[in-house]
C-alpha cells in the first residue's frame, strides 16, 4: 500500500501542530519520521492512522482518499512505545484480540486463529510463549509481542511510535536489526516516530526530518546527512562546531564543522593551523573524543579521531595539537542550497575562526 499525504495541516486549537505537510510514501517502503519534541512526528503519525482528524488536506491510501474514513476502515496495524498489551490476557490472546473482535462475517474460525497467532508467535520469535502473560516478559520480548498482535489484522499499513523508547540500549539495538529484517521479508509499508537520529539512520529507507509541524528534508539517511537541506538538518543530524567565517560575514558568519572533521597535528603544519590545548580526553571505544581549547580566547572545539591515530599521535591531556579545519560548511540565508568551503587553510586562519563552545 502507498501512502500520499497531501499537504496536510493540523491543529489543536490554535496551535498549528502540522502545518501544509506533503509526502509520499512508496509500497513497502520503511519510513522514519524523526524530528526534536513537540515537532508534529506523532501528529503526523496519528493523523495517517485516524486517530486524529486532519484539518485540511488529504491522505490518500493506493489512490484512494482515505481523510474521512475510521481507524478500523483504514486497516493499520499501531504500535506503541509503552507496550499496550492487556495486562489480564495471555499473549495468544493479546495477538488474537483483533480478530476475535471483528464482525462475525470476517471474523477467521478458531482454528484459522489459532494457526495465524502460532505463526505469529514465529515470526516474532517467541514460539511456545502463547500462555505466558505480558508480567511474564522481558520489555523487549512484550515488544515483539506488541508488533505481532499489530500485524494479526494483516494491516495494510504498519504504523510504530517510538517502539523502542522504552527499552535498554543493548535490546534496542537488536530489535532495530529484527524489525528491519522483519519489515523487508514482509514488504509491509511501515512508517515509525523516533527522535533518535541513529536509529532513523539505522533503520530507515527514507527519513522525514520534521520542525516545527514542517517537513524540513526528505531523503535516504546517506542524502540526509551528506547533503543536508539546511542548518536545522545539519544541525540535528550529528554533532558539530559552530565556526565565525570572516571572510563570509556578509552573508553567511556562522559556519559548521564536525568534529570529526577537524584534523590534529602534533606540529603547526602551516600559519593557518590552529593552537590548542587538549582539556578533555574521552576515549572509550574506536573513537576517541577531544575537547580541545584555543589558548588565546575561551573558546572549545570538539575534535574526534580513531583510537589508532590517537595512539600514533601520543595525545596527552593539557598538551598542545594543531587543529586545521578543512571542511566547513555555510548556509546561506537567502539561498536553499549550502557551500562547502574546502581547504580551509587558504581561507580561515587562526584569527577568522573561532568556535563555540
Ligand atoms: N492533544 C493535544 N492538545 C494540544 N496540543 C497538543 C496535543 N497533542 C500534541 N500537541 C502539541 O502539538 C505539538 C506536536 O506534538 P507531537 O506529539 O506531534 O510532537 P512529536 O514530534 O511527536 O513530539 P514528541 O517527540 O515529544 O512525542 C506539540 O507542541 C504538542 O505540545
Amino acid at each position: 500500500m502507498s501512502i500520499e499525504i497531501r499537504q496536510v495541516s493540523m491543529n489543536y486549537g490554535a496551535f498549528a501542530a502540522l502545518q501544509d505537510v506533503s509526502l509520499q510514501i512508496q509500497k513497502g517502503e520503511l519510513i522514519a519520521l524523526l524530528g526534536p519534541s513537540g515537532s508534529g512526528k506523532t501528529s503526523l503519525l496519528r493523523s495517517i492512522a485516524g486517530l486524529e482528524a486532519v484539518g485540511q488536506g488529504q491522505i490518500l491510501f493506493d489512490d484512494t482518499d482515505v481523510t474521512e474514513k475510521s481507524t478500523g476502515e483504514r486497516n493499520v496495524g499501531f504500535v506503541f512505545q509503552h507496550y499496550a498489551l492487556f495486562k489480564h490476557m495471555n499473549i495468544f490472546d493479546n495477538i488474537a484480540f483483533g480478530l476475535k473482535v471483528r464482525p462475525r462475517k470476517s471474523r477467521p474460525n478458531k482454528a484459522e486463529i489459532r494457526e495465524r497467532v502460532e505463526h505469529l508467535l514465529k515470526l516474532v520469535q517467541l514460539e511456545g510463549l502463547g500462555d505466558r502473560y505480558p508480567a511474564q516478559l522481558s520489555g523487549g520480548q512484550r515488544q515483539r509481542i506488541a508488533l505481532a498482535r499489530a500485524l494479526a489484522i494483516e494491516p495494510s499499513v504498519l504504523l510504530l511510535d517510538e517502539p523502542f523508547g522504552a527499552l535498554d540500549a543493548k535490546v534496542r539495538l537488536d530489535l532495530r536489526r529484527w524489525l528491519r529484517q522483519l519489515q523487508k521479508s514482509l514488504s509491509i509499508t511501515s512508517v515509525f516516530v523516533t527522535h533518535d537520529q541513529e536509529e532513523a539512520m539505522e533503520l530507515a529507507d527514507r527519513v522525514v526530518v520534521m520542525n516545527k509541524g514542517r517537513i524540513e528534508q526528505v531523503g535516504t539517511p546517506q542524502e540526509i546527512y551528506h547533503q543536508p537541506a539546511n542548518e536545522f538538518v545539519y544541525r540535528f543530524l550529528g554533532r558539530v562546531n559552530q565556526v565565525q567565517t570572516e571572510p563570509f560575514a556578509a552573508d553567511a558568519p556562522i559556519g559548521y564543522i564536525r568534529p570529526h572533521e577537524v584534523k590534529l597535528a602534533k606540529h603547526a603544519v602551516d600559519q593557518k593551523s590552529i593552537p590548542s590545548i587538549i582539556t578533555h580526553i574521552h576515549a572509550i571505544g574506536p573513537i576517541v573524543r577531544l575537547e580541545l581549547a584555543r589558548p588565546d580566547k575561551e573558546e572549545l572545539l570538539e575534535a574526534e579521531l580513531s583510537i589508532e591515530r590517537f595512539h600514533q599521535l601520543d595525545l596527552k591531556l593539557g598538551e598542545t595539537v594543531y587543529a586545521q579545519l578543512s571542511d566547513v560548511i555555510v548556509f546561506g540565508e537567502k539561498e536553499p542550497k549550502q557551500r562547502y568551503v574546502n581547504a580551509a587553510p587558504a581561507v580561515y586562519g587562526a584569527r577568522s575562526v573561532h568556535a563555540d563552545a
